[in-house]
Parts: structure tokens; sequence; C-alpha cells
């Protein structure tokens, strides 16, 4: 073990077969041959990011990291047109502190396996990912963009009337840049994939139909770098925003769970939703 967050060597078994795990809200197939797992999300309608599948998704990061044939994961979603929604809403609205803490507690535990894996990650982004979905891709080594100009990503928190967290905050920041990431929080910004591939947010814009074969070959050409040199390099790079969430981890979910139970936040968050269901109907 080379860091605090379990850097090993990976290698890849060469045989024909594909395995495949299914959870409710997770499928992952994982190839022998070329050790890249494909993780799909399959929450309908939209991938919103509840309790269970975030639950499901760090367990089922975990089984990849220990599996010594996988060095390579694709993340993308089994529903058409939608990547993630971000967080579920309603596990933020009406209920109590003590379930609004172990939702944050879950959401931290998944982006900690996920920005701190040593496997290379790459974002299929297939479809729209703002907030919450914006933070998986962006907790990736790379991502790729379906060049589809209805697609939204970035950090709209602030149109909602809440916060985005210093964590989200960081990744953003180490992305985009400083001055990029302040305009585009404060104003809730989110980009079409043309404009996200300006500022940088994401690394490609591909057809639709060629997100998974492009995030195949980008893995190609990284798995060519020795793992244990991309492994460390990558370790140096986050590990301290990984620490400063595990330092403040207490007090992140102590600060969540009073800012979401406020009346006015409850509210604003009530408002969004009948807006968003408006919408839809
Ligand atoms: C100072 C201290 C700070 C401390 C930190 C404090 C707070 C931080 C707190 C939270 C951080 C949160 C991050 C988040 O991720 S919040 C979630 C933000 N997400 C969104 O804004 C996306 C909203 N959704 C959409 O824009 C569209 O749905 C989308 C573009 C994804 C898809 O559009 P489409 O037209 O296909 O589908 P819809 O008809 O809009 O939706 C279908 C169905 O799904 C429901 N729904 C959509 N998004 C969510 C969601 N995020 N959670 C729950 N439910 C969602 C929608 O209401 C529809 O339902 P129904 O009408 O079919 O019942």
């Amino acid at each position: 073990t080379l860091s605090p967050y379990g850097v090993h060597q990976k290698h890849g078994q060469i045989s024909n077969q594909r395995r495949q795990f299914s959870n409710t809200y997770i499928s992952v197939e994982m190839d022998d041959a070329t050790g890249v797992a494909v993780m799909k999300m399959k929450r309908p309608p939209v991938n919103s990011l509840n309790l269970e599948l975030l639950t499901e998704f760090a367990i089922s990061l975990e089984k990849l990291e220990i599996d010594r044939g996988c060095r390579g994961v694709i993340l993308t979603s089994a529903i058409p047109k939608i990547f993630s929604a971000g967080l579920d809403i309603t596990e933020m609205c009406g209920k109590n502190a003590d379930h609004y803490g172990e939702f944050w507690r879950a959401l931290q535990e998944m982006w900690l396996k996920l920005y701190g894996s040593n496997m290379v990650t790459i974002a299929a982004i297939n479809g729209s990912s703002p907030a919450g979905g914006c933070l998986l891709a962006v907790s990736c080594d790379y991502r790729i963009m379906a060049d589809n100009k209805k697609y939204t990503i970035g950090l709209n928190e602030t149109q909602l009337g809440i916060v985005a967290p210093f964590w989200f905050k960081d990744i953003m920041t180490d992305t985009i840049g400083h001055r990029a990431t302040e305009r585009s929080l404060e104003l809730g910004m989110l980009y079409s994939p043309t404009d996200a591939l300006k500022i940088g947010l994401v690394d490609e814009v591909v057809a639709e139909d060629k997100v998974l074969s492009t995030a195949s070959a980008v893995m190609a050409q990284w798995f060519a770098v020795p793992d244990h040199a991309r492994q460390l390099t990558k370790s140096m790079m986050r590990k301290p925003n990984l620490d400063r969430l595990v330092t403040h981890r207490e007090a992140d979910i102590k600060n969540f769970v009073s800012f979401i139970s406020r009346d006015s936040i409850q509210k604003s968050l009530q408002i969004y939703m009948e807006m968003l269901k408006k919408k839809g109907s």
C-alpha cells in the first residue's frame, strides 16, 4: 500500500471473460481481457442520487478497487439523455436530521471512493449532468460528453437556493480555475457541451454514438502509462482535497444538516421540486 487511499498495482488478466454484477441501481460489466469495467447508473427517470444508489455506487467501486483484474472504470448512464440529475432532492426535503446526516455521509463516502480511486476513471457523459451529476464527472480522471446542445453540465446549486459544499468547489476550481469557478458557482451556471469544452469542464465532446468507444480508446492511452507511476501521481495531486474532507467530515455533515433543515431552505427546495414537476406535466 503506497497511500492512505490504498494505492496498489493492478495486473490485467488475459482472458476472454466478461463478468457482470448488478444491483438495483448500478450495473457493472467487467472485461477481463482489457481490465476495464463499465459502470452504469440505472435509476429512472433521471438517475437522481438517493441513499441507496450512493451506497451501491460506493460498494461497486470498492469491489472493483480490490479486483486485481480491473485497472479502469468507465462511468456512464443506462438512462437515455440523462447522465445524472444530481442529488435526489426528495432525500433533502421533509425528512429528519438523522436521515439528512446518513444521506450526506453516504455522499461523502461515494466521493472519497471515486475521487480517491487508484483506477483510471473516465466519465462517459451521455446526457444532462447538473449539480451532483457534475460532481461525479469532475471526480473522474477524464470527461467525454455527448455532442447534444440539449444536454447541460455544471454546479447549479445556487439556482435551487442551496450552496455547493467546499469539496465540490475545490475540485471544480482544480478543473476550470478560480475565476471561472467563482462565476460559475455564484450564478449556478449550466453549460452546453461546447461551452463546457471551452472552459475545460469536459475534455472532449463527441457524437452521441461515439461516447463509449471514445472512452475505451482514451482508457487504452491511459493504460499505456505504468500503473504505479500514474497512481502515485494521482494520489499526490488529489491527497490535499481528500484529506480536507476526511479531516472535516463530521463538521461538514453537521453543517449540511443544519443548513438543509432551515425552514427557508426547505421552502426553496419545495418550490424547485414543484417547478420541476410542473415543467414535466
Ligand atoms: C454554507 C454551508 C453549505 C453546506 C452545504 C449545504 C448544502 C449543499 C446541499 C446540497 C447539494 C446538492 C447538489 C445537488 O445535486 S442538488 C440537485 C440538483 N439537480 C437539479 O437541479 C436537476 C433537476 N432536474 C432537471 O434539471 C431535469 O430533471 C433534467 C435536466 C435532469 C432532466 O429533464 P427531463 O425533462 O428529462 O426530466 P424531468 O421531467 O425534469 O424530470 C423527470 C422526473 O424526475 C424528477 N427529478 C428531476 N431531477 C430530480 C432530482 N434531482 N431529484 C429528485 N427528483 C428529480 C422530476 O421532478 C420529474 O418527476 P415527476 O414529475 O415525473 O414526478
